[in-house]
């Protein structure tokens, strides 16, 4: 009789659950429209060529080793990311005021900041969109803060319910943490204007709502870095304090090689210093100290001002793809003439678009045409090839009609 014998059996994620069931379906026809992650229009993933470079680099290079890097990351790493994402002329780096922690990708970033939040700050409620990414309240659950929810997406106008979002930050207590998607929000792929970014901004620092950014595509929304920096950095120019979690999954394709770091802004370098070395207390004895791999490719590249730019255009490259995807399948769509408004393929940015079908839908789209997605009715644009957009544009006809 085994000890683990009253362990039940969990079910599959939400998210990485669809693509088991999307490598168990033999059909020749079937498309994984599940994870958020970049296929290339030949339906492969890709790994960037400036990533390949990097790589030849770092693999002829004799002095390198395999020692144990420090428990905050390459210290390389960690200046050249806070930089990407808060911009080269910042003063919060200009006056050593960012604390940051390379950590396990995205996940590992919000994770770490949600444990040292609830160690450290006062607060231990945290508000986050609705819908989010469905990790978010179990990576903050699991750390121990409690999970209230704003609300960010109206159904009927698939587009942003920024009056109940300032409604419900405005009801939520001073002090609160609040989980604002930098950019391309998912699911949703809706984001808040500039000025409502700059609406968002007033009201939270006048209730010293505390923001927690996490930013995992930056430059896939817009193909800019810069732009897609921008909600990051109208926060952080007002002097105020934030959290942000970046993830270079995505935008740099690392996704196994799980890259990213957590930079925590503070009011002086004395409390950012600190600060890290209290995040440093909960990295040892969670990891240790993360890989050297990945974030050694991410510092290789950064610091070289050719690869940068050849990075760059590798990233324009992706997003633009992703956006000529997304007007294939409007295209596609008219022309069946499926009853409804589909202007919102078009309209919502980054790598999802939240179509907006049912549960049902998606099983009957499944079932039928062995289209795999999230059963929110997200899609991600990066799993869809020009040879795959009327297989799905007739998918979700027959779903709707
Ligand atoms: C908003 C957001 N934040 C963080 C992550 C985590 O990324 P990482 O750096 O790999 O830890 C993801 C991944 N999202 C896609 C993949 C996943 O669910 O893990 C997705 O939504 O499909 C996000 O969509």
């Amino acid at each position: 009789e085994s000890v683990f014998s009253n362990v039940a059996r969990a079910p599959e994620d939400p998210i990485l659950g669809v693509t088991v069931a999307y490598n168990n379906d033999p059909s020749p026809v079937k498309i994984n429209l599940g994870v958020g992650a970049y296929r290339t229009e030949e339906g492969k993933p890709l790994v960037l060529d400036v990533v390949r470079k990097a790589e030849q680099l770092l693999v002829n290079d004799p002095s390198r080793v395999k020692e144990y890097i420090p428990i905050v990351g390459i210290a390389d790493f960690n200046k050249l990311s806070a930089k990407l994402i808060l911009g080269a002329d910042s003063p919060a780096i200009a006056e050593s005021r960012v604390a940051t922690i390379q950590c396990l990708s995205g996940t590992g970033s919000l994770r770490v900041g949600a444990e040292f939040l609830k160690k450290h700050y006062h607060q231990s409620v945290i508000y986050i969109p609705k819908p989010t990414w469905g990790n978010h309240p179990k990576v903050f659950n699991l750390a121990g803060l409690s999970v209230e929810y704003f609300r960010y997406y109206d159904p009927s106008t698939r587009g942003l319910d920024f009056q109940g979002l300032l409604e419900d930050l405005g009801a939520a207590p001073s002090g609160a943490i609040v989980l604002l998607h930098a950019c391309a929000h998912n699911p949703t792929g809706v984001d808040p204007t500039s000025e409502q970014w700059e609406q968002i901004r007033q009201l939270m620092r006048s209730k010293s709502l505390l923001p927690f950014f996490d930013s995992a595509y930056q430059g896939f929304a817009s193909g800019s870095l810069d732009t897609d920096a921008q909600s990051v950095r109208t926060f952080v120019a007002d002097g105020g304090e934030c959290l942000i979690a970046k993830s270079y999954a995505k935008n740099m394709g690392l996704y196994g090689e799980r890259v990213g770091a957590l930079s925590i802004v503070c009011k002086s370098a004395d409390v950012a210093s600190k600060v890290e070395s209290q995040v440093k207390l909960v990295v040892r004895p969670m990891y240790s100290s993360p890989p050297i791999h990945g974030a050694s490719i991410v510092a290789t590249i950064l610091k070289s001002s050719d690869m940068y730019n050849n990075w760059t255009v590798e990233l324009k490259e992706m997003a633009d793809r992703i956006k000529s995807m997304r007007q294939q399948l409007f295209d596609a769509i008219q022309a069946r003439g499926t009853p409804g408004d589909w202007s919102h393929i078009i309209k919502q940015i980054g790598m999802f678009t939240f179509t907006g079908l049912n549960k049902e839908q998606v099983e009957f789209m499944t079932k039928e045409f062995h289209i795999y997605m999230t059963s929110d009715g997200r899609i991600s644009m990066a799993g869809l090839s020009s040879k795959t957009v009327p297989h799905l544009a007739d998918a979700m006809h027959a779903a709707v009609t």
